[in-house]
């Protein structure tokens, strides 16, 4: 059953020292890299902002592109390398919403726990190669016969009847009432026919024990929409869990009406279904599996056969801690899977911890794949799929997902995609849209929608001296996830005393040593490189604290031969950069305070590396993509305490915003077209300044720089790929 998130990131040791290390390099000295510089930067005041309560990290300086600004600065001259060429401004990209046409029916995926396999590519380290693990093994339990007669913690005898249904935990079974053939109850703990859940106890989810869902369905079990459990125990191999015996569910429903379902009863499944969400999470739980085959009604010719439920709540969690009240902390680790691909939130494929808003984004999409019979992420097959689907989602505009749907139901849609990890839904607000397409008479409606109507009488009760003119004004909202895509420049500014920085844009390979070797003669290094349309971008800094320095402009991504020489001299990789032609340019320093490093390249971004390379005392150093390929290079003696990454397809400012206010800066970026990465570190120094800005410009930010260098922020990092604009 589901692995709660744990924080093992936090305090990792440095543990399992690679296999076969060849010849560590000796530590360099540590590097001091906040030298003042020459005599134009005397003019700058020297401003420490801690303790100031402006910019600082609570409130931290977060910039869209700001191509307004015309203020001219005193700056350290930037050159673009093709001085009469125009900056070429990034081709904006505008993804087509259509429907994805394939016929083939795709095979349905629920995941507890699925860790993305990465195709490795390369992964070379300066202490031995190491090579990742690979799953989990298979369950055993679905083989083994399901006993005839179950009895369980107190339970009367059941004669195991015919199955209802199989997930990929349980299988349930009818449990027919045995020595009471007089009795009638057709509900409650003596009921003549129940539901048997029966897990296997060596099932994934009994690893430690009884199935979590046994927990969970104790705190929610009988509560508005969820069913009752009346007893559970163990029975030879099996965990059994007797509960309410329900009807179909709303795929069975849909499927053996032609693939169709009438818009009456989907805008009631919607108000219905929105309560009992609403009930579960006001429990302090998240459901993480909301779907059509886990909506089931009532037995069918009984009072209840009008009356929806919610079941499967193996992957439930806790948005809340009960204790102290506090929202769950936010976290996001890309390699991490639960739920169902077709209709999980793309925050649940991004793998961040799950929250209400992921359950109402899975409800938005059960309902339109019921009003519409499809979705368009439907299709995609491989080991490539969840990566797909996510795109696609992300793709698509409410607009085109609901153009087969009344309006209620994009409107329904922008709410939920727009909200934020923490946010409270509104519940109520979300049951009006749907209130004008079923009829006023609570009686003819074909699903029951009591719980609803109670919801909204209790919030106008709550809510009652409010108008409607101020409810009005919760929304609109900005809408972040449907813009329009683009790529554009992606740079960090990290506040440092004054230092002479230097920055070369638009440089062709033939031009990249002249200006290198006219920086190392003015007592400048390398300290960030990135490519944009094949030519390359540098900035050089005189506060490295670097002593030497080489770099190798070649055709691959990345050159391991030249690499490893350097390793053995010594030199670490400080910065990386790759262009879409697939060459690379690698810069390698001596003076750095790493003690060991590797690097990894790779087709889709490699996070479950990272992770094993995190345990092992290594923290991202440098990041770059050429085309859609990751390259990421982690090192031992980092300076890192933690280290977190943000991966989306668009810029991820809730989640910066986030990890900033818990103490994290940005260390490293990386975009491909499809993704933008952040690496975001916790360092074991903290500056006396901890000002962190970003900026995402179509041009190279030249101007802005100049302004940030008059603020005394500098580039710390510097990518060109996908953000959203
Ligand atoms: N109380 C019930 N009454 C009738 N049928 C039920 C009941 N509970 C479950 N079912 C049927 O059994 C199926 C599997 O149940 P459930 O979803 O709880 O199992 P699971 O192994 O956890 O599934 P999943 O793989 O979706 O997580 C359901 O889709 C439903 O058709």
């Amino acid at each position: 059953m589901p692995e709660l998130r744990s924080r093992a990131r936090r305090n990792r040791a440095p543990n399992n020292p690679d296999p076969n290390p060849i010849t560590q390099p000796q530590p360099a000295a540590a590097s001091v890299d906040d030298d003042d510089d020459e005599n134009k930067l005397s003019l700058r005041t020297l401003r420490r902002r801690r303790g100031t309560g402006q910019n600082r990290r609570g409130n931290s300086v977060y910039n869209r592109n700001n191509s307004n600004n015309k203020k001219k600065n005193d700056a350290i001259g930037g050159v673009d390398d093709r001085k009469n060429v125009r900056a070429k401004r990034s081709p904006k990209v505008i993804i087509e919403t259509r429907s994805f046409k394939s016929e083939e029916e795709e095979e349905e995926t629920r995941v507890l726990r699925q860790e993305v396999e990465e195709r490795a590519m390369d992964e070379y380290d300066s202490g031995g190669r190491s090579g990742d693990k690979g799953l989990a093994a298979e369950d055993e339990g679905s083989t083994a016969p399901i006993p005839e007669k179950v009895q369980v913690g107190g339970s009367p005898m059941y004669r195991v009847d015919r199955k209802l249904g199989k997930g990929g935990f349980g299988q349930v079974y009818v449990g027919r009432r045995i020595g009471h053939a007089s009795s009638s109850e057709r509900t409650g703990a003596g009921a003549i026919e129940v539901a048997l859940k029966f897990e296997h106890r060596s099932s994934k989810g009994c690893n430690y024990g009884p199935p979590y869902e046994w927990q969970v369905y104790g705190s929610l079990g009988g509560s508005h929409g969820v069913p009752r459990v009346h007893y559970k125990g163990r029975q030879g191999d099996y965990y059994v869990m007797v509960m309410d015996m329900l009807g179909p569910s709303l795929w069975d429903v849909w499927n053996n009406n032609s693939h169709t379902m009438s818009i009456e009863m989907v805008a009631c499944i919607a108000i219905e279904a929105i309560s009992i969400l609403e009930k579960m999470h006001s429990k302090g739980y998240v459901h993480g599996d909301v779907k059509p085959e886990n909506f089931l009604l009532g037995p069918p010719g009984t009072p209840e056969e009008k009356k929806l439920f919610l079941v499967d709540l193996g992957l439930a969690t806790k948005w809340r801690d009960n204790t102290t009240g506090l929202h769950v902390e936010y976290d996001q680790r890309p390699d991490v899977f639960r739920g169902t691909v077709r209709y999980a939130s793309v925050h649940a494929h991004l793998g961040r911890t799950g929250s209400r808003r992921d359950d109402l984004e899975s409800l938005a999409y059960t309902l339109i794949f019921l009003q519409r019979g499809r979705l368009p992420w439907q299709g995609y097959q491989g080991e490539n799929k969840g990566f797909l689907v996510c795109k696609k989602k992300m793709a698509t505009s409410p607009e085109t997902l609901c153009c087969f749907c009344p309006q209620p139901f994009r409107q329904f849609v922008e709410y939920v995609v727009n909200l934020k990890f923490d946010e409270e839904p509104n519940y109520a607000k979300y049951i009006s849209l749907f209130d004008g397409i079923v009829g006023p008479n609570p009686d003819i409606r074909p699903i029951n929608t009591d719980g609803a109507q109670k919801l909204i009488c209790q919030v106008g009760h709550k809510r009652g001296r409010l108008t409607m003119e101020e409810e009005d004004d919760e929304q609109p909202k900005k809408k972040i996830r449907m813009g329009m895509p683009a790529t554009q420049w992606i740079s960090v500014y990290n506040a440092r005393r004054p230092m002479k920085q230097r920055y070369h844009y638009n440089v062709a390979d033939v031009r990249l040593s002249q200006h290198i070797e006219k920086g190392n003669e003015d007592g400048l290094f390398i300290s960030s490189v990135a490519s944009c349309s094949n030519l390359w971008a540098l900035i050089m800094d005189a506060g490295t604290g670097f002593g030497a320095q080489v770099y190798e402009l070649s055709p691959f991504f990345l050159h391991k031969e030249w690499i490893m020489e350097q390793w053995e001299k010594n030199y670490y990789i400080s910065a990386i950069a790759g262009a879409n032609n697939g060459s690379s340019l690698v810069v390698m320093s001596k003076g750095t305070q790493y003690l060991q490093q590797s690097y990894k390249v790779s087709d889709s971004f490699p996070f479950k590396w990272i992770n094993k390379k995190w345990r092992e005392g290594f923290y991202v150093t440098a990041m770059a993509t050429a085309g859609s390929r990751w390259a990421i290079v982690m090192s031992r003696g980092a300076g890192f305490s933690d280290q977190v990454v943000e991966l989306d397809f668009l810029y991820p400012s809730e989640g910066i915003h986030r990890r900033w206010d818990n103490g994290y800066r940005i260390t490293s970026t990386a975009a491909t077209w499809d993704q933008a990465a952040f690496v975001l570190s916790v360092p074991r120094r903290k500056p006396a300044d901890e000002t962190q800005e970003t900026l995402r410009t179509s041009a190279f930010p030249s101007t802005h720089v100049k302004e940030k260098w008059a603020k005394n922020l500098y580039i710390a990092s510097i990518c060109y790929g996908r953000t959203v604009s």
